[in-house]
């Protein structure tokens, strides 16, 4: 679904070249949950740009369902770190943006938005405004937004790194729920080993700036997961202090 080939990002600068990514390859399958970990600056947030069309590669290419990427697209959603919602719309009407930007049937597009507001808890929320909403219901509003257009693929960037954590926590048992139903193809990046065990097919290792991709280590547990003691605790427990270690030494030293 998502084809990632020899990707190399540099950004110049006024300061001197900056080289956020260098020759990354990889192959994200059809309905596949893959999560991007790395340290600060390797160039996550720049890869999940370039899937979405919004800056183009220095060198390499990518495609989703085998088009390649020259500008925003609406089989591709996004979701930022932060909500990004319009402060003046309702509820609902945030959530059919981009099904106005894309003029698609209105009675359906809300039929949609009611259907999605209801599967994340916000049923009776619909004509409030962002500003009446916690932080983790904006984040909510926010992937019901990316959702509507009903993209091939969602790209997620720190999404849920603003909230507190037992609302994160929620927020991936949710995501994790929305998953199992919809099996959507999914590029997650995320800070957090936690969050990348308990959602994603595989996770993909970025090493330090430039960003290249260091292991991809498969999370091959059944779904629901959990961290909790009736929970998928030692198995997830193991990849987590892979995935820790991966993220903590250097290549050269790493086992
Ligand atoms: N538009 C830009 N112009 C110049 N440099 C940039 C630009 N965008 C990103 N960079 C640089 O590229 C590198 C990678 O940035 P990027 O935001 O992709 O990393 P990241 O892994 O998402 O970081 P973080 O985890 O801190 O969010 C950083 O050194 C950053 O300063």
């Amino acid at each position: 679904m998502i084809g990632i080939r020899n990707v190399s990002q540099i950004y110049r600068t006024r300061a001197g070249d900056v080289e956020a990514l260098r020759d990354v390859s990889l192959e994200v399958a059809d309905g596949e949950f893959v999560a991007i970990v790395g340290r600060s600056g390797c160039g996550k947030s720049s890869l999940l740009r370039l899937v979405a069309g919004l800056q183009e590669a220095t060198s390499g290419e990518i495609t989703v369902a085998g088009t390649p990427i020259r500008g925003p697209r609406r089989d591709i959603g996004f979701m930022f770190q932060r909500p990004a919602l319009l402060p003046w719309r309702s509820v609902i009407d945030n959530v059919l943006l981009p099904t106005e930007v894309f003029r698609q049937d209105r009675r359906d597009a809300r039929n949609r938005a009611h259907e999605l507001l209801d599967l994340v808890g916000l049923n009776g929320f619909e004509k409030r405004l962002p500003h009446e909403l916690s932080g983790g219901m904006q984040q909510r509003v926010s992937l019901c937004r990316a959702l509507i257009q009903q993209p091939r693929v969602l790209l997620m960037d720190e999404p849920f790194s603003a909230l507190d954590a037992l609302t994160r926590a929620d927020l991936t048992v949710e995501l994790q729920r929305l998953q199992m139903k919809h099996a959507s193809t999914v590029l997650f990046v995320t800070h957090s080993v936690d969050e990348a065990v308990l959602l994603a097919d595989r996770v993909v290792v970025l090493s330090p700036r430039p960003g290249r991709l260091r292991q991809i280590v498969d999370i091959d547990i059944a779904r629901p997961r959990s961290l909790g003691r009736d929970g998928h605790s030692a198995e997830l427990g193991v990849l987590r202090a892979q995935l820790h270690d991966l993220l903590m030494t250097p290549e050269e030293v790493a086992r």
